[in-house]
């Protein structure tokens, strides 16, 4: 490694994310404009049994947001937030952007990172809980833009730390306050990403329960959030942005039937509250915001939205310990992880076990 880049770890200047040089912050991506929404959605199902109708309908959500998502805009907030928050706990490493699905390119990032004289870089990532999708996946995109030019880690999922949690309550706590309906008509529902049956058994470390690591992490951090923002409301965890063939089991129940079933038990005004993910992006905003909006107005239940993470200083914080953690662990030294009581926290090395890829086990990971 060079000096330049980075002092020894023991020296008084040595930067607290030592050893590692430089950080990225790895996205999903999505389309910029309607040119980009068909070449995106065929990199994202490259292999993937993605029936056409599906995809013809997912387009057709980019068209209604005039073929743009918000997600980069939102992850360029993100990463200004991140490169301050680095900077402000003394860090002077580079905070770069790599996408694994649209550009900047993950595939174009770490060869120009490593062609600059980088050698060994840490992944923040914008997924926050076990599953192949939202885990092992990015480690296998990580791996295979790397090559053999760069090290490259990555921090523990992290949707069990405090920060994380403290950004959701917040967030439900606003979005209630909005709600005229009394608490006890009122359900909180919170929404993650649907994923195969079988990906969320095999999601998170052994050993496992029944369930997975992907729904019990969820229920974990829902309950928290539930219990902090509104101690007399109950609460559901329901899913969106279900794809794949009709016959193959994903999780359930899907939201819109989740409130369809609210409506008809009593319930007269819900909060949605996307915590499985952490900024606004398609399925945010098309499948919560249109879609089930929509769904909740015609069955004439109020509806508000919680915010997601985003930038919430909260949050923030909690990437930059995150990190910080991660540099100490590389360096050796004991690390007391932050964690919601009753919870796990994430893995910093995943057992090969962990969130094997089903379609295609044995992939490189990081
Ligand atoms: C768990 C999970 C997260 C949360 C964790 C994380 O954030 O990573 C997530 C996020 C996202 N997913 C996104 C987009 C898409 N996901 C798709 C397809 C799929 N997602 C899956 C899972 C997840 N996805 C799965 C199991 C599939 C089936 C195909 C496969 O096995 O891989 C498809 C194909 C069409 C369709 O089937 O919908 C698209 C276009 C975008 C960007 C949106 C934008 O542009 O704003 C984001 C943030
Ligand atoms: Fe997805």
């Amino acid at each position: 490694m060079s000096e330049a880049l980075s002092p020894a770890p023991d020296s008084p200047t040595a930067d607290p994310l030592a050893p590692y040089d430089a950080v990225v912050l790895v996205s999903f991506g999505g389309p910029d404009g309607p040119d980009d929404v068909l070449p995106f959605l065929r990199r994202v199902t490259a292999g993937r049994g993605i029936p056409d109708e599906r995809l013809a309908e997912v387009g057709e959500h980019y068209a209604l947001f005039g073929g743009r998502s918000p997600i980069n805009a939102r992850t360029d907030e993100l990463l200004t937030a991140l490169r301050s928050e680095l900077a402000g706990r003394g860090s002077a490493l580079p905070v770069v952007l790599g996408n694994r699905n649209w550009h900047p390119l993950l595939d174009d990032v770490l060869p120009a990172l490593a062609r600059d004289g980088h050698r060994r870089v840490l992944a923040v990532t914008t997924s926050a809980y076990p599953s192949w999708s939202s885990c092992r996946q990015y480690r296998e995109n990580l791996a295979a833009a790397a090559g053999d030019a760069l090290i490259v880690e990555r921090v523990r999922n992290y949707a069990t730390h405090p920060g994380f949690v403290a950004a959701n309550v917040a967030a439900v706590r606003r979005a209630l306050a909005g709600i005229a309906t009394p608490p006890e008509a009122t359900r909180l529902l919170f929404v993650t990403h649907s994923i195969p049956d079988a990906m969320a058994r095999a999601a998170g470390p052994q050993p496992r329960p029944a369930e997975g690591g992907y729904v019990a992490w969820h229920r974990a951090v829902a309950g928290a959030v539930a219990a902090e923002a509104a101690p007399g409301v109950g609460w559901d965890l329901a899913y969106c942005s279900r794809s794949g063939p009709p016959q193959q089991p994903w999780l359930e129940p899907d939201i819109n039937d989740q409130l369809a079933k609210l409506a008809a038990d009593g319930v007269r005004a819900v909060v949605v509250a996307p915590i499985g993910f952490v900024s606004d992006h398609m399925e945010v905003v098309y499948d919560l915001d249109h879609e089930a909006a929509a769904t909740a107005d015609d069955l004439g239940l109020e509806f508000a939205r919680a915010a997601t993470a985003g930038t919430d200083p909260a949050f923030v914080a909690a990437l930059a310990d995150i990190a910080l953690e991660r540099a100490a662990l590389a360096r050796g030294e004991a690390v007391e992880p932050a964690v919601i009581e009753g919870a796990e926290a994430g893995r910093v090395v995943c057992p090969e076990s962990c969130c094997v890829n089903l379609r295609h086990p044995g992939t490189p990971a990081i």
